[in-house]
């Protein structure tokens, strides 16, 4: 297995996901790979730690599911993907239906994540899902991938691409709201789905002069979240300045969830660079960039 499935593997087999996180790091540690790149894309990787697929119907279900709970295998014999063809370094993750899961949500289903990494440290995350009912059910779902960056310092941080969107503020029991910030800075605790997005979302950090680009496919939602200090204690799994470096941005479908009738696929893809902050915000928006000729 390459060097990659042997990290995901680490990954997968056990339950405490930002715990895990700390041992990837501290093995990569010993392992002495610290070009800045590959280190990002580690450090990205490690994000699939909070990849999140909400399978749900009725009844109460763990938050945001349980996907994201499960111990997924590797395909030791993944299917070729002609975009993946310069991309030789990827694992592909599977997780179909238990009869033990069939008891909280009774559906048949098949999880596919491929994890891609480009020549220059892109991490390409492609997902997907297909409904393998054989009683003709349809079923619904959500899906993010819970992307947590590195950032130098949270209060020097700026997103770009979401300014005067709609959003639903999970911090207002999920009331929706339209953004008024000219910037999205962070002063405070912040929980918030941004609705219809961009394709391309920009998280700039100041400090560190570096921009990480987030491309995203089929994932109309973004989430953007830091817990802030008082939260940050709260959580048993989570250090109490963390905040102070992390912010989660996540390309997601949740306002309206994914239905899928038997036979049918979804597929949603996420991928995520970091440029030099001399990045131009115009990127973002090639529309932007035309109507301003
Ligand atoms: O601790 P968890 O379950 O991974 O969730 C962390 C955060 O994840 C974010 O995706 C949610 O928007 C927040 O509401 C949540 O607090």
């Amino acid at each position: 297995m390459n060097q990659l499935g042997e990290i995901v593997r680490k990954i997968i087999v056990k339950p405490n996901l930002r715990y895990i996180c700390m041992e990837v790091k501290s093995l990569l540690g010993r392992m002495h790979m610290v070009k800045s790149s590959f280190l990002l894309v580690v450090r990205l990787l490690l994000d699939l730690l909070g990849l999140f697929v909400e399978l749900k119907s009725t009844g109460s279900l763990e938050q945001y599911g349980f996907a994201r709970n499960r111990i997924w295998s590797i395909d030791l014999d993944p299917p070729p993907s002609p975009s993946d063809i310069s991309h030789k370094a990827y694992v592909d993750l599977i997780l179909t239906h238990s009869e033990e899961d069939m008891k909280i949500w009774p559906h048949r289903y098949d999880c596919r994540l491929r994890v891609a990494l480009g020549p220059t440290g892109d991490l390409m995350l492609t997902s997907r899902i297909r409904n393998t009912n054989t009683d003709g059910k349809s079923f619904t779902f959500r899906f993010a991938y819970q992307t947590y960056f590195f950032v130098t310092d949270i209060s020097e941080v700026r997103v770009e691409g979401l300014e005067t969107l709609d959003y639903l503020d999970n911090l207002k029991n999920g009331e929706r709201f339209t953004e008024q910030e000219d910037a999205i800075t962070f002063e405070s605790e912040v929980d918030k789905v941004y609705l219809s997005t961009p394709t391309k979302i920009a998280i700039l950090d100041h400090e560190r002069k570096r921009t990480f680009e987030l491309r995203k496919d089929g994932l109309p939602d973004a989430v953007v979240w830091n817990p802030w200090d008082k939260k940050a204690k709260s959580m048993a799994d989570f250090g109490d300045n963390e905040y102070m470096h992390m912010l989660c941005v996540e390309a997601a479908c949740v306002e309206e969830p994914i239905t899928l009738k038997p036979g049918e696929e979804w597929k949603g893809r996420q991928e995520i660079s970091a440029v030099p902050s001399s990045y131009c915000s115009e990127q973002l928006d090639p529309l932007r960039l035309l109507l301003r000729g």
